[in-house]
């Protein structure tokens, strides 16, 4: 028996690669390719069990209300949730208790570990700043990974009681120390040649850590999205990041 997929997306960046990846694997059957209400291909008598949601912030709710009210589970990559939407998305899965959906700042595992290692190095260190760096095509910014960060190392440090990072610096032009989530300071960088890549930086005294990560091609994130796909039924209610299913 294969799992029948859907994806919402399918003439973009990621959702050309996500719709390569479903086809290629042998347990997976692509039963859908939609963008921009366009139906690409359809396999009229096998409706959707997943749908592979890469589209834009503007639009991804519209899609994952849709998704939930019909009861087919969701794997969600497209950035752009507050928490104001995932409390929304909680509230619409309570009425479909069966439905899972995950969502993820980011499927590469590089990229999850990268994230977990900086939640355990933030503790040791009074500072802490984020530079993500992206193609000049990406809609957003901070990036969802870069947000997802600054989360998590906030609340490492709030949980060790450290105290407000040192920062004497007042800014001589809006922006110069960028934008502050949870008070981390993300630097957003655009240029042509890049794909996606962060480094946070943590200081002390004497000593500095960086940790960074390179998506190098967007292939990097087709075995967490399958990893997903195939564990998303499993999991009903919201999960965040693919953290619980690489445990
Ligand atoms: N979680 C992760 O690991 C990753 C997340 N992303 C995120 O995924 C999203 C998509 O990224 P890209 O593929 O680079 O963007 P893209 O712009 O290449 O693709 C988005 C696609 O969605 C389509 N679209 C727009 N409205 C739609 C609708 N209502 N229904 C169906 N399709 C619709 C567009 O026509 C376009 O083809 C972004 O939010 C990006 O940040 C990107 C890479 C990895
Ligand atoms: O738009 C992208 O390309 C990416 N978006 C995600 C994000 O905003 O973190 C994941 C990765 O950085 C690539």
């Amino acid at each position: 028996m294969t799992l029948r997929v859907g994806v919402l997306g399918a003439r973009g960046r990621m959702g050309l690669e996500v719709c390569k990846a479903v086809d290629a694997a042998p347990d997976l059957e692509l039963v859908a390719m939609i963008d921009q209400g366009d139906v690409l291909f359809s396999a009229s008598d096998n409706h959707a069990e997943v749908l592979v949601d890469f589209t834009t912030p503007d639009v991804v709710m519209d899609n994952l209300r849709w998704a939930i009210e019909r009861g087919i589970s969701a794997v969600v990559g497209t950035t752009g949730f507050t928490d104001d939407r995932l409390a929304q998305v909680r509230a619409w899965l309570a009425e479909k208790p069966e439905v899972g959906v995950l969502i993820a700042p980011n499927f590469g595992i590089a990229a999850v570990l990268m994230m977990q290692f900086a939640a355990k190095a933030a503790r040791y260190f009074e500072s802490a700043e984020i530079i993500e760096q992206h193609h000049p095509r990406k809609l957003d910014a901070p990036s969802g990974t870069a947000t997802r960060t600054a989360q998590l190392i906030a609340a490492a440090r709030e949980e060790a009681g450290l105290a407000p990072m040192p920062d004497a610096t007042k800014e001589e032009v809006d922006g110069a120390r960028g934008a502050s989530i949870n008070g981390v300071r993300v630097h957003a960088v655009r240029a042509a040649g890049l794909l996606a890549h962060q480094e946070v930086i943590f200081g002390t005294d004497g000593e500095l850590l960086t940790i960074r990560h390179d998506s190098l091609d967007r292939v990097s994130f087709m075995p967490g999205v399958l990893l997903a796909v195939r564990n998303v039924q499993k999991h009903p209610g919201l999960t965040i990041g693919i953290d619980s299913l690489l445990d």
